[in-house]
């Protein structure tokens, strides 16, 4: 009597995985076209639900949000995050309810992340700094962004960076890299119980297990400095010490276990620095692809500067750039860092548009066919930032035509804390240089080719020549 959404085809014992292919958003769109707005697939046994239209997003991330605000439990993820205590990869419930709580309070309100404010302008500062040495010679803007994102979350999660020459063994961004790698796969043995052995057998478990001892020690050495330096009386001056603090205080009622605080670091990380990177690096690659575009941002962040006499744009500043924050939303339309968002998971059995979704599914809001949907957007494969011009549609999780940070109870926490390191960056960046291609390459041929992962990269770097411009 159940009326289940439209399924392609099974194969015996894996089921559609076969479907997924290395880009599983591009394939789940094309899949769309066939079987709807809301389908059926299994990975393995696993039922997946796929969600590809706006009011489907809705649905989910707002009208029935209580029922899917759960996410699965895969066995990598659930051994980098100390079992599911952190937040984002959290099962719905108590302990996810404290984790992000206390992030919200600690990291992400926005008295927290103005207080970052100065970690922003100064690692931006080094950031243009650095490529001007380097000019005119080629730049990798993919590298510049990736070490950018993670010193502004690394001082305002543990007070300093971490990956100087000087950390040897224990440098964190190489750790966080390997973590990243791994978690842009997924263990097939989480979908087919008996294929369990695949991994175990070509050393991807080993691996996974060396990985997560190697966190694991340079979390306990952390954990053993903050102490010290709190017991010597410093003021609280980032997200470690407010945990550690949390901790002190809550120790006989609810106490703050350590792991929690090593999940909870280790989830800024992982959500945070892989996605705001990524979306610097498709907004620079659009930039420089759509020339008359990035002349027209020029043009007003330059006109801001010189209104400045001198003095360096800050945050205050971008409030005046109407351009920079239609740039930002078509950026993240066309290209949502996270295109499939973060897998949810049914807690109850219940009806999407007219089926039946049994309980325990794994449900995917395809987020990059949703913004994309020609039905919502006009031309949707062009980068047009002045289609938001005469729209409200923003990507704050109120406007389910795009979602690139989901939306609901778990949506992203992080918006403001992202979106001020990357409106600074690419405001200074255009505002300092002119950009070229190397090699003669002309700027429509720029390579714009995806690479596979949860987090969707430039497949290749975005290497760039700078000409600094002069005032
Ligand atoms: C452009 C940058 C970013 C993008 C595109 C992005 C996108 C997302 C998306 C799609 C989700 C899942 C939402 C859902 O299930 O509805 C998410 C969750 C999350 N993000 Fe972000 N994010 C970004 C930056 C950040 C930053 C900078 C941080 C922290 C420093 C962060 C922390 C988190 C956390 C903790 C969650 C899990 C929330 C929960 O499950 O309760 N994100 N993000």
């Amino acid at each position: 009597t159940k009326r289940l959404p439209p399924s392609p085809l099974k194969l015996p014992i894996i089921g559609n995985i076969y479907l997924a292919g290395s880009l599983p958003h591009r394939s789940f769109q094309s899949l769309s076209k066939r079987y709807g707005e809301v389908m059926l697939l299994h990975f393995g046994s696993k039922p997946v639900v796929v969600a590809s239209s706006a009011n489907a997003a809705r649905e989910i991330m707002k009208n029935q949000d209580l029922i899917f605000a759960s996410r699965p439990r895969l066995s990598f993820i659930d051994r980098f995050f100390y079992g599911g205590r952190d937040v984002a990869f959290a099962a719905y419930g108590d302990s996810w309810r404290k984790g992000r709580s206390m992030c919200v309070l600690h990291l992400f309100s926005s008295k927290r992340v103005q207080s970052f404010r100065p970690i922003r302008d100064e690692e931006t500062s080094l950031m243009i700094e650095k490529i001007k040495r380097s000019s005119p010679s080629v730049v990798n803007l993919s590298e510049m962004f990736m070490s950018l994102t993670n010193d502004v979350v690394s001082r305002a999660v543990l007070g300093r960076t971490y990956g100087g020459d000087d950390d040897g063994e224990k440098n964190f961004n190489q750790i966080l890299k390997k973590i990243v790698e791994i978690l842009q796969s997924y263990n097939v043995g989480d979908f087919v119980a008996w294929l369990g052995w695949i991994n175990r057998v070509n050393g991807v478990e080993a691996q996974v297990e060396k990985i997560f001892e190697m966190t694991d020690e340079f979390m306990e050495a952390l954990l053993r400095e903050y102490r010290d330096k709190k017991s010597s009386g410093d003021a609280v001056v980032n997200f470690a010490d407010a945990l550690l603090e949390l901790q002190g205080e809550s120790k006989d009622s609810d106490p703050v276990e350590d792991d929690v605080i090593k999940a909870l670091i280790l989830d800024t990380f992982a959500a945070g620095t892989d996605t705001t990177f990524t979306a610097l690096e498709w907004t620079m690659a659009e930039l420089i692809r759509n020339p008359r575009t990035m002349k027209l941002l020029q043009k007003e962040v330059r006109e801001v500067a010189r209104n400045k006499n001198g003095i360096d744009i800050n945050e205050d500043d971008l409030e005046k750039m109407p351009y920079l924050k239609a740039v930002s939303k078509e950026s993240l339309r066309l290209h949502p860092p996270l295109p499939l968002a973060l897998p949810r998971e049914l807690n109850q059995d219940t009806n999407l548009l007219g089926y039946d979704i049994p309980r325990g599914a794994l449900v995917l809001v395809n987020c990059w066919a949703i913004s994309r949907d020609p039905l919502l957007w006009e031309n949707p494969n062009e980068f047009r930032p002045e289609r938001f011009f005469d729209s409200s549609i923003d990507y704050k999780g109120l406007h389910f035509e795009m979602v690139p940070f989901g939306a609901g109870r778990r949506g992203c926490p992080g918006i403001a804390f992202a979106m001020s390191m990357y409106e600074l960056a690419v405001s200074r960046l255009v505002k300092e240089f002119d950009f070229g291609l190397p090699n003669g390459v002309r700027e429509e041929d720029l390579d714009m080719t995806e690479a596979p992962g949860f987090v969707v990269h430039k497949k290749s770097p975005l290497l760039v020549v700078t000409t600094p411009r002069a005032y």
